[in-house]
């Protein structure tokens, strides 16, 4: 469906956002070049705060912006763009109305018949597969199929540009994953008449997993960094080499990438070369790290006063910090941790989200790859505890061995990369569906 040759719809010219005034004056976006064109499918990728909401108001003619010019279809947007709709991450649905009655409101407020709003609802929700569910309340629906109303709704305005607000966000994993795919089939399949997409997540493999091109946003103030286009055909498959090679290129851009990874990250345990260890680090705490450090107005933090800040053991902080590191989430200069666009994304994202872009950074290191490997090669997808320890135990002393086995229980487990079963003692992948 990626048509780059597209006649173009949107058109954003060195566009500006400025909020406030006098001392209190602050830019949140600027000189922010834009272009989507029919056939486009365009996520907007960036940390909390880079200004891809404000882009989205924008496009939607919900603000004006200080500076710079919008365009639609070549035309000067001056008010609301009647051609555009936003599905939001929350589903922001009428709890007191039904399926239908959610998607035809806005149709009846635009002055449509009620019959015609009836039948075309009838159609929508057929169409995002909630056929038989008219009648239901949003509170008898899961989270996936309330966003399909959500969806539905936006459709039902006929829109040429659909706006997604981190559609999939408030989902569980399974449903965000379903989900995904459907939206796609029902984009790429043609049925809709929508002309483009644009949205806005903070999930990388989301991105690349569904978007044509994908904008790479940071802030201080909010500009675009980079434009990455994925001409890879659909249903892609994450595991291919070009999709890894992909995703590791836009984590570099938003990691401001160190040294390269292979560098970094050593050998895989049983082969030649050292095997970094992985710092005892706990997630949550690690996540706390990020937030704080996020949330700080500064854009470096000396290492001992963060552990005083935050009240922990230095030593602590340092395998948090390590693993900041180890992770893409954090730079280390002079005594100063300083965050990257990458740790500032997962700091922000949804618990769905943060999951998701820890099992894609674990995925990347030799020790991760090589525990996945062995449980998949073992007949039952499953190994005893002993097996991978007398490995581990080639490349760690036995204490140390242990250890490591314990740190890479917890990340995997926390990534859902793999599970373990505590009274067998046995380590296993789990079956995760992954779309067509
Ligand atoms: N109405 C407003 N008045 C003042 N400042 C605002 C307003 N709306 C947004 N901002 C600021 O502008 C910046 C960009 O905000 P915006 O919501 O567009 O970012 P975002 O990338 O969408 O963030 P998130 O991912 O958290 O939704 C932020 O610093 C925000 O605090």
């Amino acid at each position: 469906m990626a048509t780059s040759n597209g006649a173009v719809l949107v058109e954003l010219k060195n566009v500006a956002q400025r909020y406030g005034r006098g001392e209190k004056r602050f830019t949140a976006i600027e000189h922010i070049n834009l272009t989507i064109r029919e056939g486009e499918f365009v996520a907007l990728l960036g940390p909390s705060g880079c200004g891809k909401s404000t882009l989205l108001r924008i496009i939607t003619g919900l603000n004006r912006p200080s500076d710079g010019e919008v365009r639609y279809r070549g035309k000067s947007l001056n008010g609301v763009n009647p051609y555009a709709t936003i599905v939001f991450q929350s589903f922001a649905l009428f709890p007191w109305l039904t399926v239908e009655g959610n998607v035809t409101v806005a149709m009846r407020a635009r002055g449509m018949p009620a019959e015609q709003a009836r039948a075309r609802a009838i159609e929508l929700i057929d169409l995002v597969g909630l056929d038989g569910f008219e009648q239901a309340y949003p509170r008898e629906l899961s989270g996936g199929m309330r966003q399909k109303v959500g969806i539905a709704r936006a459709l039902a305005a006929n829109p040429e540009l659909l706006c997604l607000d981190e559609p999939f966000s408030a989902l569980d994993v399974l449903s965000a994953e379903t989900l995904r795919g459907e939206v796609l089939e029902l984009w790429t399949g043609g049925q809709l008449q929508i002309r483009a997409v644009l949205m806005v997540t903070h999930n990388i493999e989301e991105a690349l997993f569904m978007a044509d091109r994908i904008v790479v946003m940071d802030k201080g103030p909010g500009r675009i960094i980079a434009e990455v286009p994925v001409s890879l055909p659909h249903p892609r498959d994450r595991k291919s080499e070009s999709f890894v090679a992909l995703t590791d290129r836009v984590y570099g851009i938003l990691m401001g990438q160190t040294q390269p990874e292979h560098v970094e990250f050593g050998t895989e345990p049983g082969q030649a070369g050292r095997t970094r260890a992985l710092p005892n680090a706990d997630v949550t705490e690690l996540a706390g790290l990020l937030e704080h450090v996020n949330s700080t107005p500064t854009e470096r933090d000396d290492i001992y006063q963060l552990a005083e800040d935050l009240g922990i053991d230095f030593n602590n902080l340092l395998a948090l910090v390590e693993a900041a590191e180890l992770l893409g989430f954090a730079r280390v200069e002079t005594g100063d941790l300083i965050i990257t666009p990458l740790g500032e994304t997962f700091a922000d994202a949804s618990i769905l989200a943060r999951k998701e872009i820890f099992a894609s950074r674990l995925r990347r290191l030799p020790f991760f790859r090589w525990m996945l490997r062995m449980l998949e090669a073992s007949g039952e997808r499953s190994l005893r505890r002993e097996v991978l320890l007398t490995a581990l135990e080639r490349d760690f002393p036995p204490v140390e061995a242990e250890q490591q086995l314990d740190i890479a229980s917890k990340w995997g487990r926390y990534a859902e990369l793999f599970g373990y079963d505590d009274a067998q003692g046995r380590f296993f992948l789990e079956e995760v569906a992954t779309p067509a």
